[in-house]
């Protein structure tokens, strides 16, 4: 913040004007990492000048008061200096605590009556996770779309229309335009129908059109590194058949995992079976809420419901949903059996 110049300071001769454009001019520099210099350095700055000047009668200053005036000054440099370091440090503390989880929101242990600064955080609107949009997860697959003649956008609002409570696109053989651009159309369709809408393993999609959140696999982009990139606000899944998995994913801040597969599948490839125990086993462990998913269909989601386990919160269904002719009517259906089961548990 440049303002010296020679109309400011008429008074002082030519040398110590040198140091006045230092000391003023120096007040929004940064030294290597450390703070940025408090204007209290123009003030310490300033007053030495004085005293200096007061020593040599130029301003008129006398010298017992001159060397006050620099003790003092040096104290609220002190001061200042004191608060901007202890600022940052709060600052710091803040940034750091932001992926710490405790139960199953949002926010970390240090954020709740404010916002963080960083501009990481201004990157999605912030909303809560509610781990209830679980219940009737739809995972859309885009063979099957091709097979049935549909678009992704209209296979979304068919399962939207039947009562499903959160979507996935996992579209593996899109080109990455024509995804986007479906993408973007779902996100409204889901925006209007207050349903999440999720993307499969592409942070960049997802980013993109501003989805709720993704679902990533265990090979796929660390749950924290997609954190770092998609801000608190989003939703992150992640694929976990291991306790280990499960509290590694809690660790980086994932909002859910997605555990199977709970029956064997013919919509992943060699994908293993870790059976209702399986998935008990898991769920027990699991600090964060979890999906079922695997071969799930209106014939047995009963028997994952009536687990009756407080933190399994729905399945997660591809094929009994899009590998069909009416979506609509599947879904429906499956919404209405999961009612029930739950009413029962
Ligand atoms: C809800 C949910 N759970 C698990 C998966 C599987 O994800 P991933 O391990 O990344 O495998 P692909 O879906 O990429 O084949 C999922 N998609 N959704
Ligand atoms: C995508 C996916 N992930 C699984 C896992 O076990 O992590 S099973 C699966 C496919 C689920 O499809 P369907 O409902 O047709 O069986």
């Amino acid at each position: 913040m440049p303002i010296v110049g020679g109309s400011c300071l008429p008074r002082i001769r030519f040398r110590r004007r040198l140091v006045v454009v230092f000391v003023l001019t120096g007040q929004d520099a940064c030294f290597g990492a450390g703070p940025t210099i408090p204007p209290a350095y123009v003030v310490v700055g300033f007053s030495a000048l004085m005293s200096i000047g007061g020593r040599r009668g130029d301003y008129g200053g006398s010298v017992p008061n001159s060397f006050g005036t620099l003790i003092s000054s040096l104290a609220l440099y002190a001061g200042s200096l004191f608060i901007t370091v202890a600022k940052q440090f709060v600052e710091s503390a803040l940034y750091h605590s932001k992926d710490l989880v405790i139960g199953n929101g949002p926010q970390g242990p240090f954020d709740h009556l404010f916002e963080l600064k960083s501009p990481l955080y201004k990157t999605g609107s912030l909303q809560k996770f509610n781990p209830g949009d679980l219940f009737l997860y739809a995972v859309t697959d885009s063979g099957m779309n091709k097979k049935w003649g549909r678009s992704i956008k209209d296979a979304v609002k068919a399962a939207i229309e039947g009562g499903a409570t959160i979507v996935q696109l996992r579209e593996k053989d899109a080109e990455t335009r024509e995804f986007l651009e479906a993408a973007k159309a779902c996100v409204e369709i889901c925006k209007s129908s207050g349903v999440p809408l999720l993307i499969n393993d592409r942070i960049d999609v997802a980013l993109a059109c501003n989805a709720d959140g993704v679902h990533v696999g265990q090979s796929d982009m660390p749950a924290w590194e997609a954190r770092e990139l998609l801000g608190p606000g989003k939703i992150i899944g992640v694929s976990c058949k291991t306790l280990a998995q499960a509290e590694q994913a809690w660790k980086d801040g994932a909002n859910y995992i997605g555990c199977g597969g709970v029956f064997p599948t013919r919509t992943k490839a060699a994908n293993p079976t870790l059976g209702i125990e399986g998935l008990r086993t898991v769920c027990l462990a699991s600090k964060l809420p979890v999906v079922a998913i695997g071969g799930i269909n209106a014939g047995n989601a009963v028997s994952v419901m009536e687990l009756g386990l407080p933190n399994l919160k729905g399945v997660a269904v591809v094929s009994a949903l899009f590998d069909r002719e009416c979506v609509a009517t599947e879904t429906r259906n499956l919404r209405s059996i999961l009612e029930n089961a739950h009413s029962r548990s």
